[in-house]
């Protein structure tokens, strides 16, 4: 090409100005929040296809299939929907017939709803990635919609493969099915976030000022994994103590006051230290008197928090010793949590919009 030509293809029709850029066509956007899952009920069948489901996932649990699906099936699937169960109904919601998990992921896919409704071409909805309503059936219903560009939003602050990269492979899993695909974009993690450290430390100080609580220590206290993922290259334990870290320095705490710890541990293999539960149980007998926990790793409350933190763990802690136990509510919701989700999801719609 000659210089001639290129002169000639740049040149403005009016000299000294830019010829305005034609806008695209507004296309229909979806938001989608995925979280972890939830049984359909709380008898035995419910919660057997569920944790079938959720154990089965070669994210979660990485043992060899032929060893791992007959302890699932032969043993685990025995006992565990009973235990389970009865754990699950302590934290039921009976008025919609559901877990706190699905009512709260509901409500945040309303809220954000409201939150989006100056842009006439975006939908909200949620799904769960284990359980209902599957990731696959509430991305059918979008595109009959007329979606034609998905943001998918995997509510997990810190990135574990056990969690986000779960449901990312879910729902990449659902688009393989398809001849004509929306365009598609997935919420990175947001452990270091200013606006989540922010909501966090404000939910944190308006709860100790709500209940009059002054803690000795308080624990933020996350989902634990195997030790094992960890050493492959899982970031998750980094990100977990780099959240810890940022809230620290937001409140202007030192590392006696907020300390980290995780739970939930499953099966014999070593899990990401401190356990929360020992830990608790520690200080009641080292005669600390008061202590508050918050989970900052969970968007919204569920079984792993409402019971086996704000009922289990206060009891550790108080026959151990202790006198003061207070949870901290997750951001569920409420405005602070809702500014969170609201920052991510407009970044990734930049440009779609
Ligand atoms: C077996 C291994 C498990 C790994 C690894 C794991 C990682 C992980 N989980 C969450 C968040 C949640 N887990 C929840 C429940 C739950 N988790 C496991 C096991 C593993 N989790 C089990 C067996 C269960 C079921 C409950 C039980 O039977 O005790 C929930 C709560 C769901 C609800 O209330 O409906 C959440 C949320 C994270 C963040 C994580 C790794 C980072
Ligand atoms: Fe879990
Ligand atoms: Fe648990």
């Amino acid at each position: 090409m000659t210089q001639g030509t290129v002169s000639a293809i740049s040149a403005s029709p009016v000299s000294g100005a830019e010829a305005p850029l034609a806008e695209s066509p507004k296309r229909k956007t979806a938001v989608l929040l995925v979280n972890l899952g939830t049984p359909d009920g709380t008898d035995y069948w419910p919660m057997r296809r569920y944790l079938s489901e959720f154990l089965s996932d070669r994210r979660v649990i990485e043992w060899p299939v032929a060893i791992w699906q007959p302890i699932l099936q032969g043993i685990v699937l025995s006992t565990r929907p009973k235990k389970s169960g009865a754990a699950y109904e302590s934290v039921w919601n009976k008025e919609r017939n559901e877990s706190p998990l699905r009512t709260f992921t509901r409500e945040q896919g309303e809220k954000l709803a409201e939150l989006l409704a100056d842009e006439p071409n975006v939908i909200v909805d949620w799904a769960m990635r284990y359980g209902n309503p599957s990731i696959e059936e509430v991305t059918s219903r979008l595109l009959a919609q007329g979606c034609e560009q998905i943001v998918m939003f995997p509510l997990y602050p810190q990135y574990s493969a056990t969690t986000t990269a779960t449901v990312n492979d879910k729902f990449f899993e659902a688009l393989m099915k398809l001849r004509y695909q929306p365009a598609s974009r997935t919420v990175p993690d947001y452990h270091n976030e200013p606006v989540y450290i922010d909501a966090l430390a404000t939910s944190i100080e308006r709860h100790l000022a709500a209940t009059g609580s002054n803690p000795e220590i308080v624990i933020a206290s996350y989902h634990g994994i195997p030790q094992s993922y960890a050493k492959k290259g899982d970031p998750y334990p980094k990100q977990c103590l780099e959240t810890t870290r940022l809230l620290r320095e937001r409140l202007g705490w030192d590392e006696k006051k907020l300390i980290t710890c995780f739970q939930s541990r499953f099966g014999p293999e070593e899990w990401l230290q401190p356990y929360t539960d020992k830990t608790v149980e520690k200080l009641g007998k080292e005669g600390v008197k008061s202590i508050a926990v918050f989970n900052p790793g969970f968007v919204a409350d569920c079984l792993e928090t409402l019971e086996e933190i704000a009922v289990e763990a206060g009891h550790i802690f108080k026959e151990a010793g202790g006198e003061h136990f207070t949870h901290i509510p997750c951001l569920n919701a409420s405005d602070l949590g809702m500014k969170v989700i609201e920052t991510m999801v407009r970044r990734e719609l930049q440009g779609w919009i």
